[in-house]
């Protein structure tokens, strides 16, 4: 497995590109299978998840290709197979977003249980129980997800939890079947609202997306069109804190402010400057960083995805700062490897009780998860030295380009093969 060298000690300073969501874009694509017409997405990140998917869904008969750099098109001109194969499902864990679309355009869904980083247990009670509110069966055999129905029927369902991908699969069965779906309490992130928006482009009837109650009318078909994917918040949220942790002062082009606003709060609460400058934002400090305290929560919550990020800059923030994850209970294990590098964290339970050090120091270090190496990333830039962080191919799963913008930014990075 690939490593990443990172020289530390240089200041973010210039322009970057934002790519479009993942999580929009995972969503979106598993959602145009829900149609026999031609679809285009732009604005689609070219990020090995995508890619996942992509293979996943071309192995089920659907032709999905790339047809310029960020634009795919896909097209299910007929029956298309049910059964997704363990090898790539175990890969990404957005493949769950195909039983909604699966049921309800084949009636019929087998996928073995998604794969992806470790960060938590990751049940999908919710999304089973959603689906069988529908008229689905489903059913768990040998690790594979079994499903069946005739036409889904429309249902009112309350999620015990706002789930996002709960709600995502329900929409997304929601649209072709019969009668009118309410959904309560379900996930309000700006990829749901994307979604709901990607939906109704096609000729769904999706109302109150981006509030705790969703309602679908069910239509009989949907048409295909063309559809841009919004900016990805949490690469962007990224990049505002790899400039606030190494005294930079970076340009961010292609950020939806609304989207990340208890990001900005938290870090303008720690010293941050962030200014909207003609749709991009800039950011650097506007003085010595203060320690903060931290709660993830579902949206308009501060984002566990950016929680790891986070926690890497406040490790040399002098005083005592806390972080509570409360989403998935191991996003708090990459503080052992931020201890690697020199920095003084006591986890307890899901706290997570920082004590701001002096300065990181380079080190090799191990990526758990997507955002626990793109936090490795911001300590490896912060600290004296070189630092080595393994398993790139989880950073890979959702920065695009990641290594040629920060090399734009001054960064010396190398592959270690
Ligand atoms: C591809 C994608 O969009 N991934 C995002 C999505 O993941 P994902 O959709 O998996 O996250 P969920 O919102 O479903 O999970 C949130 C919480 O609900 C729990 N839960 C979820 C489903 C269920 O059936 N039962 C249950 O108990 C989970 O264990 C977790 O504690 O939202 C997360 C929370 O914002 C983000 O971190 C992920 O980046
Ligand atoms: C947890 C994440 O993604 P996924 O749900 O695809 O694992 C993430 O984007 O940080």
């Amino acid at each position: 497995m690939n490593s990443l060298i990172i020289s530390g000690g240089t200041p973010l300073v210039g322009e970057v590109k934002i790519a479009g969501a993942k999580n929009a874009a995972l969503a979106i694509i598993a959602a145009a299978l829900l149609t026999d017409a031609p679809v285009i997405i732009d604005n689609v990140p070219n990020i090995s998840d995508v890619n996942v998917m992509l293979d996943i869904v071309k192995n089920l008969g659907v032709e999905a290709d790339w047809c310029e750099k960020n634009t795919i098109r896909i097209h299910v001109p007929g029956d298309i197979g049910y059964q997704t194969p363990y090898e790539l499902v175990k890969k990404l864990r957005a493949s769950n977003l195909l039983l909604g679309p699966l049921l309800a355009r084949q009636g019929r869904v087998e996928i073995s249980l998604p794969g992806g980083c470790n960060i938590g247990s990751r049940p999908m009670d919710l999304h089973f129980k959603g689906l069988a509110g529908m008229g689905a069966e489903i059913e768990l055999e040998h690790g594979v997800i079994k499903g069946k129905c005739d036409r889904l029927e429309g249902a009112k369902i309350y999620l015990d939890f706002p789930s996002v991908g709960a709600t995502e699969n329900i929409m997304m069965a929601a649209v072709l079947a019969k009668g009118q779906t309410v959904i309560e309490n379900v996930a309000k992130e700006p990829e749901i609202v994307d979604l709901a928006n990607f939906l109704n482009s096609m000729g769904a009837k999706v109302r109150g997306a981006g509030t705790d109650v969703i309602r679908i009318d069910g239509v009989e078909r949907l048409r295909g069109g063309r559809y841009s994917v919004i900016p990805d918040r949490i690469e962007a949220g990224t990049f505002m804190v790899a400039a606030v942790a190494t005294d930079g002062d970076l340009l961010i082009d292609g950020v939806i402010t609304t989207h990340i606003e208890p990001l900005i709060a938290k870090l303008r609460e720690a010293g941050a400057e962030i200014r909207e400058e003609d749709e991009k934002v800039r950011v650097r400090r506007r003085s010595k960083l203060r320690p903060i305290d931290i709660k993830t929560l579902p949206y308009p919550g501060f984002p566990t995805d950016m929680q790891s990020q986070m926690m890497a800059m406040l490790t040399t923030v002098k005083g005592t700062s806390v972080i509570v994850e409360n989403i998935f209970e191991n996003r708090l294990q990459v503080a052992d490897e931020f201890k690697r590098m020199g920095a003084k964290i006591k986890v307890e339970g899901r706290t997570a009780i920082i004590q701001g050090v002096e300065k990181l120091q380079g080190a090799k270090v191990k990526a758990s998860d997507l955002r626990a190496g793109a936090a490795l990333i911001i300590a490896g830039l912060m600290a004296e030295g070189e630092t080595e962080i393994c398993n790139t191919h989880y950073i890979e799963r959702g920065y695009e380009g990641i290594y040629d913008k920060l090399n734009a930014l001054g960064v010396k990075t190398a592959i270690k093969y």
